[in-house]
């Protein structure tokens, strides 16, 4: 069995062992663990995902409660955690295989918590496990609640961040920022020119999301506030507090002269996709949403259409996208994730219409501390038996700083299931 080399111990007397796979940023997450009689295991390894192995390692014979990484992609558990029953869209045939340098190989790509991992954490007395990430697509929950383990999750914490990178893609994109930027780099500038990368105007045009939820919700409203355009989306539920905002907002351009916007909750998403200038993805991923964009679905966009993603990158098929890019040099793309992350699809750094980061949306220092916090007490929520957070988008007690966090946990995906009960707070 592979042992992970380095970790970090805090608070070595305390009485509940809790492992965490990664440092996380912040020390408040680690006072609250220790302050409440745990004994903190932080891996410090400095392999970017850690195998099944080493975190059978970590786990050991007595383990109560583990913090864990969505960290990569994650398709593990693209299929079990799925709620809805139809999909028109085809299962990939091996998730994990990727190609290297030329070779097809095996790779995990995410910390792959499933039957083995719950099972040996149930077997080490423990119940509590929380990803550090909103996404819990790399995580069996049925798994997890099979072996009587809680899933945490980060919500709320990252929506505004998360938003802010998408509408800074869709800005970068549209006004080609990064190709202009490596130009100037590259002293190729010899002065002003009427066509020198010229762009798309955002203001008045249309701005189409899928998956309506939060970070969904929160992009939307960036772009109408700040670029007034009207927006059309595709979500499986009404975004009820969306729309309003967009008639109320639209009431008060027209109560002050300036132009109304306008919103429209699409059939379908090829609705979408036909209608809008910029598109962002903003959906979970499972089954209904793996390859949602692919050939078929790009070929309906607009020409100069902009596509963002920073949601998950199988989300959208990346080899057809690449022959795409390649076929519409006025189609751009903003990217934050990737179908085989660290990897891209061959093809798609030497496009000149991509916009690419390696998954830094919710890379905002309170973010990430407030992620980290999250995560530590659904963690120790779940060990000191305390009850669920009544709204775990309402998660601001938790993350100040000057008084003690509520004694319930902030957001546990599979309490229902576990039978826990919710806090009255
Ligand atoms: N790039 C990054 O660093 C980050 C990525 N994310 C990703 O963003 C996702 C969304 O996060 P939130 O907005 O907080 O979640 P959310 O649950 O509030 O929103 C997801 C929305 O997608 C909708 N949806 C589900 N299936 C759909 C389908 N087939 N078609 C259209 N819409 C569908 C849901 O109804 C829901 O409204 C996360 O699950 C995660 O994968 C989140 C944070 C950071
Ligand atoms: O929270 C998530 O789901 C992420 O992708 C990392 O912020």
């Amino acid at each position: 069995m592979a042992k992970p080399i380095s970790i970090q111990i805090w608070n070595p007397r305390g009485k509940y062992r809790v492992v965490s796979t990664k440092p996380m940023p912040g020390s408040r997450w680690i006072r609250l663990l220790t302050d409440h009689d745990c004994r903190l295991e932080i891996c410090t390894e400095k392999k970017t995902i850690l195998s099944v192995d080493d975190i059978l390692a970590l786990i050991g014979d007595k383990c109560d409660g583990v913090i864990g990484q969505e960290s990569k992609t994650g398709l593990p558990f693209l299929f079990a955690n799925s709620f809805h029953h139809h999909s028109t869209h085809q299962l990939p045939g091996d998730p994990l295989s990727i190609m290297d340098g030329g070779r097809w190989r095996l790779t995990v790509l995410t910390e792959d918590w499933g039957e083995t991992l719950f099972s040996a954490l149930s077997r080490a007395g423990g119940s509590a496990f929380s990803n550090m990430a909103v996404g819990f697509n790399n995580v069996d929950v049925k798994a997890a609640t099979k072996y009587g383990v809680a899933v945490g999750n980060t919500p709320g914490v990252l929506t505004e961040t998360t938003a802010e990178l998408a509408a800074a893609l869709s800005l970068a994109a549209a006004r080609r920022v990064v190709e202009a930027d490596m130009f100037m780099r590259a002293g190729l500038y010899d002065g002003w020119l009427p066509h020198l990368f010229v762009g798309n105007l955002l203001k008045g045009q249309t701005v189409g999301v899928i998956g309506a939820g939060r970070i969904g919700s929160a992009y939307a409203r960036m772009m109408i506030e700040g670029f007034k355009m009207n927006l059309i989306y595709y979500d499986l539920y009404q975004a009820t507090r969306l729309e309003k905002f967009v008639t109320d907002y639209g009431q008060f351009l027209q109560s002050i002269g300036e132009q109304l916007v306008t919103w429209k909750r699409a059939a379908t998403m090829h609705d979408v996709l036909r209608e809008a200038d910029v598109i962002s993805l903003h959906p979970i991923l499972d089954k209904t949403t793996h390859h949602l964009i692919n050939k078929d679905s790009l070929s309906i966009m607009k020409k100069e259409a902009i596509l963002v993603n920073a949601s998950r990158g199988p989300v959208i098929d990346e080899a057809a996208l690449v022959e795409h890019l390649k076929a519409n040099p006025m189609f751009r793309v903003g990217l934050d994730v990737f179908e085989e992350e660290p990897f891209m699809k061959p093809g798609l750094a030497e496009q000149k219409n991509t916009v690419i980061v390696p998954h830094i949306a919710s890379a905002s220092k309170w973010t990430r501390e407030g992620m980290a916090t999250l995560a530590a007490l659904n963690v120790l929520g779940k060990i000191k038996g305390y009850p669920l957070w009544s709204d775990p988008n309402r998660v601001a007690p938790f993350l100040d700083e000057n008084s003690q966090p509520p004694t319930a946990c902030p957001s546990i995906v599979n309490g229902k299931q576990l039978g826990l009960t919710t806090s009255k707070l």
